[in-house]
C-alpha cells in the first residue's frame, strides 16, 4: 500500500472504530435507560401491585372484622366463638377434649399430681423427680405470711366475700414484694401459688374465731394437704379428702381464654405488673357466671333435703326460666369432660367419707343433672360436682371460688408468660350503635 492509501485506510478504519464505539455507547445508553424505564416500571408495577394488595388486605380484614361483628351478634355476643389470639397452653377443643400442653385431662387427673400438672402448665414440660422435688421445696417455702400481710387479713371482716379478700392478698402482696428484675415473674407465680391457701386460712380462722394458724403443716405437704390440714385445724388429713381436693385443683387449673385469664391478659398486654394481672383475673373469676358458680351451686343444693324439693325446686326454675348454676358452658354444648372425674369424687366421698360424706347430697345431685339433661339439653359444668365434692371435703362453701384461685393462678400465669413473649396491646373495635352528627347543646339551653 502506498503512503496516501494508507493514511486514507487508518482514516476510515479510525472513523469505524470511533463510529462502532459511539454505537456501542449509544446502544448501552439506550440499554441503561430501557433498564432505568424498565425498573421503574417495575417499580410502577410492585407499588401499583403492593398498594392492591395493601387495599385487597384492608378490605379483608374489613370484611372479617364486619363478619365477626355479625358472627358476635348472631351468636348473642360475648364474643363467643371469635378466636383471640394464639395459645400453646391448653385446648379447651371441640374434638380434642381438654389437654393441658398436649396431656389429656383424663390422664393428669387420673396419674398425676396438682404440683407436677402446675409445673407442666408454668414450664410447658412435665418435672423430673428432682424438679418436682425442688418445684414442692419452692412452693414450701413460699407459705409464709409475711407480718404485714397477716395485719391486713387481720383487720378484714368477717362479713366481707372471701374472693375480695383473695383479690386483696394479690394486690396488698404487690405492694410489698413487688414484680422486680430480681423478684421476677416466675419467683412472684410460685410465691402466689404457695401462700393463697394459707392467707385464705389465716383470714377465714381469725375472722370467725380469732384464732391464728401457723401456715406451715408439713414439710413435703402437698398445696392440697396443706389446705385441708389448715381447714381443719388438724395435724392429719383424711388421703380421700386430699386426693379429692388435688384433683380439683387439677381440673382447675388452666382452661385457654376462659373470662378471668383473658382478663389477665388484657391488663398485662399493657405492660401492667403481674400482680395487676392476677388481681383483675380475682375480680373477674369472682362472678356467678364464672368461677363464683360453685358456690352458687351449694347455695341452692343446701337447700334441698330430699328428690320431691329438688323437683320443686326445677320445676320452679324451668318456669320462671332462672339460670340454673353448675350447667352450660361457653364452649362445652355436650358436656364439661372434667364434670365426670369431679362427680366420681363426689360418689366416693358420698360413700366413703365418714364425718362430711352425704349420700343424699350425692343422690339429688345425680337427679338434678339427669332432669336438667334430659329436659333442658344443658350438661354439668366442673362447678356442678365440685359443689357437692367440696362440701363432702368439709369446705366452707364461701371458700369454694377462692380454693379456684389457688388452682388457676397456673393457667393465670402462664398465660401471663405467653403474652409478656409476645405482646401487642389487648385493645379490640367495638361497632358503634350509638346517634351520630349532634349538635352541641350548650348547658344554659338544656332541659
Ligand atoms: C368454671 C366455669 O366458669 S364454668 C361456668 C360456670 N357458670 C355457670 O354454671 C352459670 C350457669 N350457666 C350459664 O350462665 C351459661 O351456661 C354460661 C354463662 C356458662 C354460658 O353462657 P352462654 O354460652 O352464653 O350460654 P348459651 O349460649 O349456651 O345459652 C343458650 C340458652 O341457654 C340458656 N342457659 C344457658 N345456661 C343455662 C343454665 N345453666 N340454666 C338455664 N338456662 C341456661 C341461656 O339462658 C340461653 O337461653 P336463651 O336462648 O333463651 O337466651
Ligand atoms: O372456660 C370457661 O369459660 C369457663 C371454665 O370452664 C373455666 O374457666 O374453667
Amino acid at each position: 500500500m502506498k503512503g496516501l492509501e494508507m493514511t486514507q485506510f487508518i482514516t476510515s478504519l479510525t472513523s469505524l472504530y470511533t463510529f462502532s464505539f459511539s454505537f456501542q455507547q449509544r446502544h448501552r445508553e439506550i440499554n441503561i435507560k430501557a433498564i432505568k424505564s424498565d425498573n421503574v416500571k417495575i417499580f410502577q408495577r410492585n407499588y401499583y401491585k403492593k398498594s392492591e394488595n395493601q387495599l385487597i388486605t384492608n378490605l379483608k380484614k374489613r370484611k372479617k372484622s364486619k363478619q365477626m361483628a355479625e358472627k358476635t351478634k348472631k351468636s348473642g355476643g360475648g364474643l363467643a366463638g371469635i378466636v383471640a389470639g394464639d395459645s400453646a397452653i391448653s385446648t379447651v377443643g371441640i374434638g380434642m377434649g381438654l389437654n393441658y400442653r398436649g396431656y389429656d385431662i383424663v390422664d393428669l387427673a387420673k396419674n398425676s399430681t396438682f404440683e407436677d400438672v402446675a409445673y407442666l402448665i408454668l414450664f410447658g414440660k412435665l418435672p423430673t423427680s428432682k424438679q418436682l422435688e425442688e418445684f414442692l421445696d419452692q412452693i414450701v417455702k413460699a407459705r409464709s405470711l409475711p407480718s404485714q400481710l397477716k395485719d391486713i387479713l387481720e383487720r378484714i371482716p368477717v362479713d366481707v366475700h372471701p374472693m375480695d379478700m383473695m383479690r386483696t392478698v394479690s394486690s396488698f402482696l404487690g405492694l410489698i414484694e413487688p414484680e422486680t428484675k430480681e423478684n421476677d415473674q416466675y419467683k412472684v407465680a410460685i410465691r402466689l401459688l404457695g401462700i393463697f391457701g394459707p392467707a385464705m386460712a389465716y383470714w377465714y380462722h381469725f375472722a370467725h374465731s380469732g384464732v391464728r394458724i401457723t401456715e406451715q403443716t408439713g414439710p413435703k405437704d402437698t398445696i392440697a394437704c396443706n389446705l385441708v390440714k389448715l381447714l381443719h385445724l388438724s395435724q392429719t388429713a383424711d388421703p380421700i379428702i386430699v386426693k379429692a381436693v388435688d384433683v380439683s385443683l387439677i381440673l382447675y387449673a388452666e382452661h385457654d381464654f376462659n373470662a378471668s385469664t383473658f382478663a389477665a391478659r388484657v391488663t398485662v398486654s399493657t405492660l401492667a405488673d403481674f400482680y395487676s394481672g392476677i388481681t383483675t383475673a380475682i375480680g373477674t373469676l369472682r362472678g356467678p357466671l364464672h368461677g363464683g358458680a360453685n358456690e352458687a351451686v351449694m347455695q341452692y343444693l343446701q337447700n334441698i333435703h330430699s328428690i320431691e324439693e329438688a323437683n320443686a325446686f326445677l320445676n320452679e326454675s324451668f318456669k320462671s326460666k332462672k339460670l340454673i348454676m353448675g350447667f352450660g358452658h361457653r364452649v362445652y354444648k355436650n358436656g364439661d369432660p372434667r364434670s365426670d372425674i369431679i362427680k366420681e369424687y363426689s360418689k366416693l366421698l358420698s360413700e366413703k367419707q365418714p364425718k362430711y360424706g352425704k349420700k343424699l347430697l350425692y343422690q339429688v345431685s345425680e337427679h338434678i343433672e339427669t332432669r336438667v339433661v334430659n329436659e333442658k339439653k344443658k350438661f354439668p359444668n366442673l362447678d356442678f360436682y365440685s359443689a357437692s365434692t367440696y362440701h363432702q371435703c368439709g369446705v366452707p362453701t364461701e371458700l369454694f371460688t377462692p380454693i379456684f384461685v389457688m388452682s388457676r393462678i397456673t393457667g393465670w400465669a402462664a398465660h401471663i408468660f405467653e403474652q409478656r413473649a409476645n405482646n401487642k396491646l389487648i385493645r379490640p373495635t367495638s361497632n358503634y350503635t350509638g346517634p351520630q352528627k349532634l349538635s352541641f347543646v350548650p348547658l344554659s339551653q338544656r332541659l
